[in-house]
């Protein structure tokens, strides 16, 4: 019998990341290389055209996994049967934006966009959240949608882990594929924590392969401001390997993984407050997360996690304030 499609629904799809993301997901990598899907761009007015435009030329690749496209302005249709939600278009911070003004923008976005998904939505809906701040606009959508079971809101920090996993190999001049149980903690910002005191590199523990100086003044803030440093370089943000770490964690999440790193929604583990979408060592079974538990967390991760934690909790306060959750 043939297999009804995934609905996907890509938000900013007109955008860097959605230009990146699109193809890959209609040849088949997001879900896997038998799965059909359907697509549908989700842009405001102003750029719908532009979607449409990128509609013609996924046409144009003839992808025979992509079985319909529809290109709309409107929450409701986008969302209407949707299976996988990629929100990833966002207000970015302008200059002299306070970050106050910034929560409130993308409020304006991800609370409508959380009640159509909660409207709307098939009821194995799964939700990522790329644009940002991601983990609290991934809150405000959840917070909106009260009637979707809130661990299917997500926000991405596997960009941050595979940088993580790209920065120690090449330090140990090791094939990144024999980096094992890599983690990032806490939120997709400059405070994250990237801990090598769990990545594995043939059964040692990556921290004791490196020296504290570069793991504390290198390696740390490489990854935690790696996004700013290709803003630097490329004069605009990270586009293609967002959408690849888009990928990555939706295909994880349906297919399964032992270890990657995933915000979820905190069940109090490690000390982070229930609630709060922070990121954890994950694994996937049976299409859902589970943080990875029973880690022992020495004092100097202790207070890079609690840091990271705080921002977080700062970050929920503000939209509460706010009236967005
Ligand atoms: N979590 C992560 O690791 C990363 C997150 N990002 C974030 O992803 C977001 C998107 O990045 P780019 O694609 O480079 O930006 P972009 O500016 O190229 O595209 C964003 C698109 O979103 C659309 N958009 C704005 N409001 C919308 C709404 N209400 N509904 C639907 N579409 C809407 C815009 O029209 C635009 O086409 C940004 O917030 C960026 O900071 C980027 C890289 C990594
Ligand atoms: O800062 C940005 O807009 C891009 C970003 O999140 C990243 O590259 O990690």
């Amino acid at each position: 019998m043939a297999q009804t499609p995934v609905k996907v629904t890509v938000t900013g799809a007109a955008g860097q990341i959605g230009y990146a993301l699109l193809f890959r997901i209609a040849s088949g990598q997001l879900l896997g290389a038998d799965v059909p899907v359907t697509l549908s761009l989700l842009e405001i007015p102003q750029a719908v055209k532009a979607a449409e435009g990128t509609a013609m030329e996924l046409d144009d690749c003839a992808f025979p996994l992509l079985r319909g496209i529809e290109v709309t302005d409107d929450p409701n249709t986008a969302f209407n049967g949707v299976n996988v939600a990629l929100l990833v278009g966002a207000r970015p911070r302008s200059k002299g934006m306070e970050r106050g003004d910034l929560l409130q923008a993308n409020g304006g976005i991800f609370g409508p966009q959380g009640k159509a998904i909660n409207d709307n939505a098939a009821d194995d809906v799964r939700v990522l959240v790329v644009g940002n701040p991601a983990n609290t606009n991934a809150l405000i959508a959840q917070q909106n949608a009260p009637d979707v079971p809130a661990e299917r809101f997500t926000a991405m920090t596997r960009l941050d882990h595979n940088r993580a996993l790209s920065q120690l190999a090449a330090k140990l001049q090791v094939p990144v594929a024999e980096i094992k149980k890599m983690t990032i903690w806490g939120n997709h910002s400059a405070t994250q924590y990237p801990d090598l005191f769990h990545a594995e590199v043939g059964g040692k523990v990556a921290a004791e392969l490196v020296d504290e100086t570069w793991l504390r003044d290198t390696f740390i803030p490489t990854v935690a401001k790696r996004g700013a440093a290709i803003i630097e370089a490329r004069g605009a943000s990270s586009a293609a390997s967002a959408a690849n770490a888009a990928i990555d964690h939706v295909f994880d999440w349906v297919n399964g993984t032992d270890w990657t790193s995933a915000a979820i929604p905190s069940d109090g583990s490690y000390g982070v407050p229930e609630g709060l979408i922070s990121s954890f060592p994950v694994a996937s079974r049976g299409g859902r997360w589970e943080i990875v538990q029973g880690l022992e967390i020495d004092a100097f991760s202790r207070e890079k996690i609690d840091a990271t934690v705080a921002e977080l909790e700062e970050e929920r306060s503000a939209v509460r304030e706010l009236g967005l959750i």
